[in-house]
């Protein structure tokens, strides 16, 4: 593997941890507020689906061996298959639509593959929710997808805009996508 792309995929996955620190705890629900979802709509927005999905891969894995990069610090394999955990998972999925929709010329597949993406961390991380906790649909819904979800599609929106401005400034070989 290039050197370039070990470098970038070790720099999303610090990425990665600092936006699960940007956390909000909620006093009506175990799950937090946090900028996850920006940062894999950005990362996987910049960077090709060679790089964003093996960063956010390598960014569980170091969570599920136990280092505290998850959000208010926490990890360990628990979290993952714990309330919150489906959102995680989730994210290795949102992260391979959005990088491949993200590689086309045409806005709306970019924003659709985005919230494609969205779409589907919600859909993880709200049944593995109400799973694990053993809450009615309308409990998780109510826990783990209301309190965040107009916050979350207008990340997604913002770091989808963000992405095409910063691409549009760096060479492309940089973010290895040539
Ligand atoms: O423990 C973790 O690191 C996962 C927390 C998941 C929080 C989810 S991600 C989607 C939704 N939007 C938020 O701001 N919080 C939840």
């Amino acid at each position: 593997m290039k050197t370039r792309k070990i470098v970038l995929i070790s720099l999303c996955s610090a990425l990665m941890f600092i936006f699960s620190q940007m956390t909000i705890p909620l006093p009506f629900t175990a799950v937090p507020l946090t900028m996850q979802v920006f940062g894999v709509i950005l990362i996987s927005s910049l960077m090709p689906s060679s790089i964003s999905p093996v960063a956010i891969l390598i960014y569980l894995l170091l969570g599920a061996i136990g280092i505290p990069v998850f959000a208010g610090f926490s990890g360990g394999f628990t979290a993952l298959i714990g309330p919150n955990g489906g959102y995680l998972i989730g994210f290795l999925l949102m992260s391979i639509v959005t990088s491949i929709t993200a590689a086309s010329k045409n806005k709306i597949v970019v924003f659709t593959g985005a919230y494609v993406g969205l779409a589907i961390d919600y859909i993880f991380g709200v049944l593995q929710l109400k799973i694990v906790t053993g809450m009615t649909l309308g409990a998780a819904l109510a826990a783990g997808l209301y309190p965040f979800i107009i916050k979350d599609i207008m990340m997604t929106a913002v770091a989808v805009i963000i992405a095409a401005r910063v691409k549009n400034r760096i060479p492309e070989r940089l973010l290895c996508r040539s």
